[in-house]
């Protein structure tokens, strides 16, 4: 039998990931001592109650309430605990005492990663956080190791399992938001907060890490926008449908140009008509895809799971080797690469296109008036619908319009005209159209 040198790893947290990351670390043992070239000894699961039921029996010698004297002596600490405190400073205990950091916690990451990235840095430490984004789905080494000699232009993602299923029921079994919700609810999708799913937060954190990532820049996620997808209707559904469209929750991070020529970052979080010929149409239930537009490579959809304990342990598993194959062989790690920092720029300067639904009087002249606000803010029409829906004494049209690409500054001040103009009577939608 090989003889191995012994690889000390501490586990903070035994929930949905880390209790699956400690079996799959017991009962694999052998292997990954094999393909490590040592030996990955599970030296303690640190959890804020040892007599808690787990889904997964864990020895209970294993278990301990002091995360701090785990930390001591371990050569990779694990965090998935979740949440901001004590997880960032359990976090800079393992880095100050030289050990390398595994971890999925992305509120951590978006709020923090910078202190901690600096911190890990400046002791020649590691932070490996596949998890973090997408879970199972092997995002963050492909950006960070494999595509780091191309140059990344836009990433248009679904990284928030629960509100794809939600809009995925409403659009194929023609669920209402109240009811897609509940079931997301019923099936252990949405987080205890759902807020933090429907709101776009989890989103938002998320795509403040692919930034941060795709362009080598430091990414302030209070810069980031988000809006969550809890005012969409059966109906905007319905009439994405119509017209050719499937609404996705996505986190879009992008090399924008402000209007006055700054180069920058776009990182934001919202609803948005997807061609239902693109690839990000395509995914269903509570799975995540990360669509990436990259100069050379050309277009790439990485798909998967994007939630679940066994599944985010896997990719936690797989830091684990590299994170114990570094500490065998010596040598740099993967590093951060923040050399470019470009600015965040705020949603007014970013470009796409918009498909505006107003309510209008069905009457003699009332398209060119629309047709006038519309060209005196600056907004090309692409396309045209008008459906009427008059009753005896109420003449009512509805206009659908696409416009042609347009920086959303001119396009909110224009619906503002719009709404002031008289000219309308309300505009029931304005959703930004992606992927084209
Ligand atoms: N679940 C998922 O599908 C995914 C999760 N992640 C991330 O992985 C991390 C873990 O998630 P998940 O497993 O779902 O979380 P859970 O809430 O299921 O588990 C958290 C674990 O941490 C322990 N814990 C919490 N606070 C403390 C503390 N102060 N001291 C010691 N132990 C503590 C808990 O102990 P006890 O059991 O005693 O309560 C529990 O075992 C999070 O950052 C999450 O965002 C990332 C991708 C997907
Ligand atoms: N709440 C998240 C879980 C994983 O991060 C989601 O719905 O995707």
């Amino acid at each position: 039998m090989t003889e191995y040198r012994t690889v000390r790893v501490a586990l903070l947290g035994a929930g949905s990931v880390g209790s699956q990351v400690a079996r799959l670390l017991l009962a694999n043992g052998d292997e990954l001592a094999a393909r490590v070239g040592a030996r990955l000894e599970l030296a303690g699961i640190a959890v804020r109650n040892v007599d808690a039921e787990r889904d997964v029996e864990l020895p209970r010698e294993l278990l301990t309430t002091d995360a701090e004297s785990l930390i001591v002596g371990a050569d990779i600490v694990i965090e998935l605990m979740g949440g901001i405190e004590p997880a960032r400073s359990y976090i800079l205990s393992a880095i100050n005492s030289g050990a390398d950091v595994i971890t999925g916690n992305k509120a951590l990451l978006a709020a923090h990663g910078p202190e901690l990235f600096a911190q890990a840095e400046q002791v020649g430490a590691e932070i490996y956080y596949e998890a973090a984004v997408a879970a199972a789905i092997p995002i963050i080494r492909p950006l960070r190791d494999s595509l780091a000699g191309d140059n990344i232009n836009r990433i248009l993602a679904i990284v928030n399992g629960s509100t794809n299923f939600i809009l995925d029921r409403m659009d194929r079994f023609g669920d209402s938001m109240e009811d897609a919700q509940k079931t997301a609810f019923e099936l252990g999708f949405l987080e205890a907060d759902p807020t933090l799913d429907v709101g776009g937060y989890d989103a938002a954190q998320k795509a403040t890490i692919l930034a941060s990532l795709a362009f080598h820049s430091s990414v302030d996620p209070e810069g980031v926008y988000r809006e969550g997808i809890e005012h969409i209707t059966a109906e905007q559904i319905e009439a994405a449908r119509k017209a050719g469209y499937v609404i996705k929750l996505l986190a879009i991070t992008e090399r924008i140009t402000a209007e006055d020529g700054t180069a920058g970052v776009s990182a934001r979080v919202y609803p948005a008509l997807v061609s239902r010929e693109h690839p990000l149409a395509a995914v269903h239930g509570g799975n995540n895809a990360v669509f990436v537009e990259a100069e050379a490579a050309g277009p790439l959809m990485f798909y998967g799971a994007g939630a679940g304990g066994v599944q985010t342990a896997s990719a936690v598993l797989g830091d684990l080797v590299s994170a114990a194959r570094r500490h065998v062989a010596g040598g740099p790690g993967l590093g951060e690469s923040t050399h470019a920092d470009l600015p965040l720029l705020p949603i007014g300067e970013v470009v796409t296109k918009y498909q505006i639904t107003l309510r209008v009087d069905d009457r003699q002249g009332v398209l060119a008036e629309v047709a006038t606000v519309l060209a005196d803010g600056g907004v090309s029409v692409e396309t045209v619908e008008q459906t009427i829906e008059s009753t005896e004494d109420v003449p009512t049209a509805y206009l659908v319009i696409g416009t042609h690409a347009t920086r959303e500054r001119a396009l909110q001040s224009t619906v503002t005209a719009l709404n002031a103009s008289g000219v309308v009577e309300s505009v029931v939608s304005v959703l930004r159209v992606e992927g084209v």
